[in-house]
């Protein structure tokens, strides 16, 4: 059953002062992570701040690529079969992930259509990379998780991803377009501006029960959860976040999304 008046009430961590090792914004990321896996991150402050004007910018231009003819050429050429990266279309879905490590090496081809964006698309990779890669750093430290595969360097290959997706105008508010899931890889990063994601409620035995909270938007925020290989590496001490996206509220209308993926492991 959805109850839509049910809000979810998370943490709310600051990227720069995360950044800094602040004692207080560290045990507030590892309480979060420990609990409901799943937390805002702050991302107003010097170093992150143009993702605010980029994101808005890279949307339309996704829209423009999405709404391009299924078989026109900067669609056949982006999909790679079997893969996730690249472009992929289903039953009332697409996507266009661009893999980290080719793309920091110059070897990403990006459909004509994002190459006016190339600039705010490689700044927006830099900013969430270094956001969600302080982030789990910050989570092993405090907690004496070692993940060797933890590497920012591009050269080493991995499915960290940047994924930019498109849901067309189908549902009703509060339809499920995305069913009950947790990630695969370490964590994921939530560009979050409509009331889209939910979580389970759990009863106080902490079983999932069928009752669902919607997570609220609060702006200059990212949505940030705890994917299964970090709950793995953490022996069960960090939690991930099952999450379910329904459509946005208001009249039909087009969902576009944007996360991006720690997945320092090649599968
Ligand atoms: O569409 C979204 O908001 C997120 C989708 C999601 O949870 C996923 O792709 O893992
Ligand atoms: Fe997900």
């Amino acid at each position: 059953m959805s109850s839509p008046e049910k809000m979810a009430s998370l943490a709310v961590v600051n990227y720069e002062a995360l950044a800094n090792k602040d004692a207080a914004e560290v045990q507030k990321l590892v309480t979060a992570c420990q609990t409901v896996g799943m937390f805002y991150l702050d991302l107003r402050g010097p170093s992150t701040n143009a993702i605010f004007e980029d994101i808005p910018t890279i949307f339309k231009t996704g829209h423009a690529f999405f709404n391009l003819p299924h078989d026109s050429n900067e669609k056949t050429q982006s999909a790679r079969e079997g893969m996730e990266r690249g472009y992929h279309a289903g039953k009332g879905f697409e996507y266009y992930e661009i893999a980290r490590d080719e793309y920091q090496l110059g070897k990403w081809v990006l459909p004509a259509t994002f190459e006016p964006e190339k600039e705010r698309i490689t700044r927006t990779i830099n900013s969430f990379h270094g956001a969600i890669q302080t982030v789990v750093a910050e989570l092993c430290a405090a907690l004496d998780i070692r993940i060797p595969e933890l590497s920012d360097d591009a050269a080493v290959p991995s499915d960290t991803a940047l994924k930019l997706l498109y849901k067309p105008p189908m549902h009703e508010p509060g339809h499920v377009i995305h069913p009950w899931h947790t990630d695969f890889g370490l964590a994921t990063l939530l560009w979050y501006d409509e009331v889209t994601t939910q979580i389970p409620i759990y009863d106080k035995e902490g079983k999932q029960t069928d009752d669902w909270e919607t997570v609220p938007v609060i702006d200059g925020t990212v949505l940030i959860n705890v994917a299964d290989e970090l709950a793995a590496q953490s022996g069960g001490r960090l939690h991930s976040t099952v999450h379910r996206v329904v459509a946005p509220p208001g009249p039909k209308r087009v969902r576009n999304g944007i996360i991006y993926l720690l997945r320092p492991y090649k599968v």
